[in-house]
């Protein structure tokens, strides 16, 4: 059985009360909640204060982040390397995130080095992958999902998976309040876990596929029910402590 992740993607959001509060109402919702892992990526700006602030908590909340660079140290302007993460208890790192690829340029093979330098420094890669409304709507979901799943497969093998989360996320449900219905995202998940097992039955049952697109607290409960969906990867909703924490019990109770 696979254990449930519910992770809050910050985006470009906070300030330090804004951490502070959040992370605050975060644990008090969450006191006694389990079976379900639950992390928040905030800026990486606001790292430190909030691995104080989770370390002086009582709920167990992972800390993660939402990019990675791919040089370790060195003359790289800007860039914010692995050991740099871990040295503030960050742990679970999105990476591919369709914002990135899309105002970065970030291409499949440029993620998959990411991931590949993520697992060599021990984190957890939150792979994202999702397809467009032009791609959705000319059947190439599927195809694009596997695509930028092949891009780790083909150059790491598919044991690189292995403890990896991938979040299946549809560019035109973010944020635009235009979820995925629960049986399209289960069907998508599905063919998703279908295309690792080509490769390896094991590792596609053992890894998290997450949701992503417009999650909140009133259809959480339906994407949970899915057999393939195992948690979320929530943008908007994971701004309040109140609808973060409903996502998060809504897991903890569906997959007990
Ligand atoms: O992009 C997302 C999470 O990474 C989803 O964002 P929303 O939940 O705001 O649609």
């Amino acid at each position: 059985m696979r254990h449930p992740v519910v992770m809050g993607n910050w985006k470009l959001n906070g300030s330090k009360e804004m951490v502070s509060n959040l992370l605050k109402g975060l644990d008090a919702e969450l006191k006694g909640v389990e079976g379900v892992d639950v992390a928040v990526a905030p800026p990486a700006m606001y790292l430190d204060l909030a691995e104080q602030l989770i370390g002086k908590g009582e709920s167990k909340i992972i800390l993660g982040a939402q990019n990675v660079d791919v040089n370790a140290s060195g003359a790289f302007t800007g860039d914010i390397s692995p050991e740099m993460l871990k040295d503030f208890g960050a742990s679970h790192i999105i990476i591919g995130h369709s914002e990135r690829r899309e105002y970065h340029n970030e291409s499949d093979e440029f993620v998959a080095k990411k991931f590949a330098f993520l697992k060599e420094h021990g984190l957890t890669p939150v792979l994202c992958i999702g397809e467009s409304e032009a791609q959705n709507e000319a059947g190439e979901t599927v195809a694009v999902c596997a695509r930028q799943i092949d891009a780790v497969i083909n150059t790491q093998g598919v044991e690189a998976l292995d403890g990896a989360i991938i979040a299946y996320e549809p560019i035109w449900a973010i944020g635009t309040g235009k979820a995925a219905t629960a049986d399209d995202a289960q069907r998508i998940h599905a063919a998703i876990r279908a295309h690792i097992a080509e490769k390896s039955e094991e590792v596609a049952k053992k890894v998290v596929i997450q949701y992503g697109g417009s999650v909140k607290p009133e259809n959480a409960e339906a994407y949970f029910a899915q057999p393939d969906i195992d948690g979320a990867l929530v943008g908007g909703a994971a701004l309040n402590a109140e609808s973060f924490a409903a996502i998060a019990k809504a897991a903890a109770k569906a997959k007990k």
